[in-house]
């Protein structure tokens, strides 16, 4: 995690693309959360009428205009964008939707590391083409809704009361859900788990002495996906880099205390990190 060398383009080019104007804020809090878990450029892809609310906002996040499809498929022919996210605030409209789109199509060659939350999610869900085009290097970060909207049957075994034993748990709903989806699902809640499409699964529990009950608060999942983007940029294999975030974010939860706002964790990060000798 440390940065022992290289400059800022060695450390990644992290794209956030935002919503309609007035609803900037979660693009804003993942776009702060790529940045202070240390990816080395951090861009908000935004409409041309949002732009003037994110240039009232954002200081060493850099601002680029991203009206439709074709313009996110132009600012991707710069490949030293390595790592997107979509979803915070993004809307459920037609550019949302041609944003997810065109961020999942591969035939420009190589897939790009992408983190899908929130409306993403929705319209992944409601989208049988979209949800075909997730790939290997692909991030679905959903809360048990988004859940329930990705894989409605996989949701309904979960939440069937167990008639005879072992009962099918959240390890397995979340398994089962990354080999369906072909890629690294992070099912969020106080036992968040991640699964990838191989087997492999992990569980960052905010429980018993790690509870973080203030991590309750709106906001704070779009932080997540910020963390999880920019550890993609910093090169960190999907797995890992949804894994560690999870981490990092029950830490910053805890390390804050009681109070905690969304905008509290990305700037708890350096405290986490002095701690951790990085
Ligand atoms: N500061 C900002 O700018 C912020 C902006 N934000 C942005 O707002 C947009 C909408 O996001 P969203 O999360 O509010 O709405 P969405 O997921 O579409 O539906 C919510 C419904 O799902 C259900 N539900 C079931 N389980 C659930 C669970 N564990 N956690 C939560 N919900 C659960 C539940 O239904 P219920 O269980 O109540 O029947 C609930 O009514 C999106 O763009 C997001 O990025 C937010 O991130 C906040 C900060
Ligand atoms: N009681 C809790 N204890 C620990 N973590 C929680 C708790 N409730 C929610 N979280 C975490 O907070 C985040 C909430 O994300 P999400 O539901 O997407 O909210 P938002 O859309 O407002 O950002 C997730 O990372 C989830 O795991």
């Amino acid at each position: 995690m440390g940065k022992a060398e290289g400059h800022k383009y060695n450390h990644g080019h992290a794209l956030i693309l935002s919503g309609p104007p007035h609803h900037g804020g979660a693009a804003r809090l993942a776009a702060r959360g790529a940045l202070r878990v240390g990816a080395g450029v951090v861009s908000v892809g935004a409409s041309g009428e949002a732009m003037a609310e994110h240039a009232a906002r954002l200081d060493a996040i850099m601002l680029r205009a991203v009206g439709d499809g074709a313009d996110l498929a132009g600012a991707l022919q710069d490949k030293r964008i390595n790592a997107l996210c979509l979803g915070p605030g993004l809307g459920l409209d037609a550019r949302g939707k041609a944003l997810v789109g065109a961020a999942l199509d591969q035939s420009r060659g190589e897939p790009r590391s992408t983190v899908l939350d929130a409306d993403a999610l929705t319209l992944v869900a409601a989208d049988p083409a979209l949800f075909a085009a997730l790939h290997k290097d692909c991030v679905l970060t959903p809360h048990a809704g988004e859940f329930a909207r990705l894989f409605p049957d996989i949701a309904e075994k979960l939440n069937a009361p167990a008639t005879i034993g072992p009962a099918y748990s959240k390890v397995d709903a979340t398994r089962e859900a990354a080999k369906r989806a072909g890629c690294v699902v992070l099912f969020k809640g106080p036992d968040t788990v991640i699964a990838n499409p191989e087997g492999r699964c992990a569980i960052s529990a905010a429980v018993y002495e790690r509870a973080a009950p203030w991590l309750a608060t709106a906001g704070s999942g779009d932080v997540l996906a910020g963390f999880i983007t920019g550890l993609l940029a910093r090169g960190l294999d999907p797995f890992s880099a949804a894994q560690t975030a999870a981490w990092l974010h029950v830490e910053c939860a805890l390390s804050f205390g009681p109070g905690l706002i969304a905008e509290d964790l990305p700037e708890e990060l350096p405290k986490v990190f002095r701690k951790l000798g990085l």
